[in-house]
């Protein structure tokens, strides 16, 4: 409907629209976009208001609306249905429509009521401007109360922020309601890669290819562009209403979806909605997360509440896509799509689905007669507009990727030879991504985080849950995520460490959706927490304060490596990650160093006095889990047959004869008593703490040392390492309260002599091989003279 009026009438108006337009953009830009909102920039106020339909972890995880008053429309979707989430749009759409004199079957109580409700807004609006410019006259007054940024339906929030402090987002000129998000997330200065996307994103329309370290905040340097352009798109058309009385065409869009966002996992998927919700919590934009693992009547049912930003993965996406889900298929008004973690897409078990996806896209400034039949089925949204879509692709790795390295050393060239279908670049490319794309390449060379410590431990294959127990006992500070490249491996090791009283989450692919969620959330809510995971959370899942990354089984590639360790070390803060290596895994481990163009590589400080205790331990915890193991195997066996028999509708016939039950029960029963002594016994030994078989000189360590003891032992150490200066590899003490060490700590407290150089070691590799190769030909030399002397012996006789 609102193309038919736009279109009848556009000819006419158009001189007269772009008049206006480009007076209203030299106002827009003329705005000063700081925050405090004067009488004359707040034309925003009528708009705040609550997102209704929070999300988060939880609230999805359950996404039993009636548990979280979600509020989601159940039937059609309709407006009227949502209640409370999009009130003020929805009224300023049916105005308009009134205003154009097109609205159908409206009566005029209907309008009336529509211009009473529109009044009683006109009066909320003045009344706080009234207070917002009560607030500026006390600033211009030199008031030195900071100013305290409220959101306009909501007093309650009455955080005093000084926004002084965040004049490095200034040079930004981010919208004042994203700026209201960006106090309340206290986040004082936008990242680097934040400073670089936003301009080229946000004020200059490109298409943005972004690389930068793990955690360096990539969600936000895309999310901020969009929320930015959809609030300048809204304004501008508000702003329009009053002068012309015409509906203008990208309002009409709202409603559509304007944004969508492709992430690899579902569980980043829905922490990449849960930021952008926080970010957009002012602008009242919905932002709807659609993943596998939940129910599909669900998620139909929220997007059937016309959300303009998506989240997804290809998967689900392509599911109701394929279906023909309304909302997604209504692809013309897209004017933002993108890729996160692009290089993890084009990866087996995703490319399929997203190339569908990436194929639905309108095909932007390639527009062709297709397009043009699609657009007549689009109401609202001119060619200019599809024409317009920005692609973003991000990614830590991206420059790990042998095409994408070429591509961001070639800069914005075109690639010559790229017959590769499945490289990021030709699926950017298929998406619509134009040749002017701004790249933004801020990995150094070794793309690890800056402020990450890595160091690893080398050990035999049957030692590495001796060293990863020892690492989570003795410096169990922190949170700590262990990471397998097996489900296997990680219920082996998980079921270890809990018979060992180590409490422990898993997160792994085979898992149900609800439990994933459910293990992230606990992990989240617990300060020194462990998650054993496999690489389904490797990439991208942002959670504060995990100090340490174990490698418990070194990953298959690079990139993948890169993730991982990337867990820990995000924004500002610092990490380390630990990597067992075992002789298997040398030589992936030195292609792993040279991919990072590392030279040396810390080996992590182990206080081995620890292992015989250690390994006591492990031993009658690996008693307890094998006999535990074949008891549930047993029962497993049993209920299936059971069940089966059950089924089939037969009788199980015991065949054992007298004897053999007797057998069998004997063996039960001292399986049994094994079990309990084994038990008793370790939980005689777990009811100690963890000591070192001797007092070693270096280390003074134990459970149990009081705060008031480490300083003191530390001043110590500090007094006696000075004393000692000139000898500093020999005498340094390093003071360890069990439990009370992070694993960085100790990495950073140990001497230099625990550094690896990696050209040191590559070069005695180098001499040993040469050695063997020398002994090799002397005994081939030895043999060869023999043999020639028996000759000639045999000869002589
Ligand atoms: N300007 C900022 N100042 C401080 N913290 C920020 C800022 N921007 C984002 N953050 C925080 O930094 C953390 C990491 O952000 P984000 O998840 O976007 O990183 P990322 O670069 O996408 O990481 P990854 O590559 O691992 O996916 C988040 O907790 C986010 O809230």
């Amino acid at each position: 409907m609102a193309s038919q009026i736009s279109d009848k009438k556009r000819p006419k108006k158009t001189k007269k629209r772009s008049r206006v337009e480009s007076v209203e953009f030299e106002r827009i830009n003329s705005l000063n976009w700081n925050p405090t909102l004067t009488e004359k920039d707040d034309a925003f106020s009528f708009l705040i208001g609550s997102n209704e339909l929070e999300g988060g972890f939880l609230c999805l995880e359950e996404i039993d609306e009636s548990e979280y008053n979600l509020g989601i429309a159940k039937s059609t979707g309709g407006s009227e249905e949502k209640g409370k989430t999009k009130p003020k749009k929805q009224k300023v759409y049916t105005k308009n429509e009134e205003l154009n004199g097109e609205a159908k079957g409206e009566s005029k109580e209907e309008i009336e009521e529509v211009e009473k409700e529109t009044k009683q807004k006109k009066k909320k609006k003045k009344k706080k401007k009234d207070r917002i410019n009560k607030d500026a006259v006390n600033e211009a007054e030199g008031n030195e109360e900071s100013l305290a940024v409220t959101d306009g339906n909501d007093d309650q929030e009455q955080d005093s922020v000084d926004e002084t402090e965040y004049y490095a987002w200034n040079e930004l000129r981010l919208h004042p309601l994203l700026m209201k998000s960006i106090y309340a997330l206290k986040f004082k200065e936008p990242t680097p890669i934040q400073k670089a996307c936003i301009p080229a994103g946000a004020h200059q329309g490109k298409d943005v290819v972004g690389a930068a370290e793990t955690g360096s905040g990539k969600t936000l340097a895309f999310g901020l562009p969009i929320l930015q352009r959809l609030l300048e798109e809204r304004e501008k058309a508000e702003r329009q209403l009053p002068e012309n009385g015409e509906l203008d065409e990208k309002v009409a869009s709202a409603g559509l979806l304007r944004a969508l966002i492709i992430t690899p996992t579902r569980e980043l998927a829905l922490q990449v909605t849960d930021h952008l919700k926080e970010a957009a919590k002012h602008s009242n934009f919905r932002v709807v997360p659609i993943v596998g693992g939940m129910s599909s009547e669900k998620q139909e049912r929220l997007l059937k509440t016309r959300p303009e930003i998506v989240v997804g993965t290809p998967g689900r996406l392509w599911e109701l896509m394929s279906g023909g889900e309304t909302h997604l298929v209504e692809l013309h008004s897209l004017s933002f799509f993108v890729l996160d973690e692009a290089d993890r897409m084009i990866e087996n078990g995703h490319f399929h689905e997203l190339q569908s996806i990436v194929d639905m896209l309108p095909m932007g400034s390639k527009s062709t007669d297709d397009d043009s039949q699609k657009s007549q089925n689009s109401e609202t949204v001119s060619s200019v507009q599809r024409k317009k879509r920005q692609t973003f692709v991000f990614s830590a790795t991206i420059a790990l990727s042998a095409d994408f390295r070429k591509k961001l050393k070639r800069g914005s060239q075109k690639s010559k030879a790229n017959d590769e279908l499945n490289s990021i670049e030709t699926l950017s490319e298929r998406a619509g991504m134009r040749a002017d794309a701004a790249i933004i390449d801020l990995t150094n060379a070794s793309i690890l985080a800056n402020k990450l410590e890595e160091s690893f431990i080398d050990c035999r294959e049957e030692d590495k849950d001796g060293y990863l127990y020892y690492i989570l006992s003795v410096h169990g500070q922190g949170r700590t995520i262990v990471f397998c490249t097996s489900i296997a491996a990680l219920r082996h090791i998980s079921s270890l460490l809990r018979i060992l009283g180590v409490n422990v989450w898993t997160l792994h692919a085979q898992m149900q959706q609800r439990a994933r969620l459910k293990a992230i959330e606990r992990f989240r809510g617990h300060e020194h927490g462990i998650l054993i995971a496999t690489d389904v959370a490797a990439r991208g899942l942002d959670i504060p304060g995990v100090r340490t990354v174990i490698h418990y089984q070194l990953p298959h590639s690079a990139e993948v490596y890169v993730h991982r360790s990337g867990r820990t070390a995000r924004a500002h803060s610092d990490g380390c990650s630990i990597a067992l290596i075992t002789p298997n895994d040398t030589s992936k481990f030195a292609a792993l160093c040279k991919s990072f163009s590392k030279d040396d590589f810390q080996r992590f400080p182990l206080e081995m006095s620890y292992m015989p205790e250690v390994m006591k331990r492990l031993s009658l915890a690996r008693q307890i889990d094998k006999i535990l193991r074949k008891d549930s195997q047993d029962k497993a066996k049993k209920n299936w047959l059971e069940r089966s028999a059950e089924l089939m509708e037969l009788v199980l016939e015991d065949n054992d004869s007298e004897e053999e039950r007797v057998n069998n029960h004997k063996r039960k029963k001292a399986t049994s008593a094994q079990l309990t002594n084994l038990q008793e016994e370790l939980k005689s030994l777990l009811s100690r703490p963890l000591q070192p078989k001797t007092f070693s000189k270096r280390y003074l360590a134990g459970a149990g040392v009081s705060p008031l003891l480490q300083n003191q032992l530390e001043e110590l150490a500090r007094l006696k390492n000075s004393n000692n200066s000139g000898d500093v590899k020999r005498k340094k003490m390093i003071v360890i309260g069990q439990d009370c060490v992070e694993p960085l700590q100790a990495l950073r407290s140990a001497g230099p002599e625990t550094k690896l150089n990696l050209k040191d070691m590559a070069e005695k590799r180098r001499d040993i091989t040469e050695l063997r190769r020398k002994r090799k030909e002397t005994k081939k030399r030895l043999r060869e003279q023999r043999r020639k002397q028996k000759k000639k012996l045999q000869g002589k006789e």
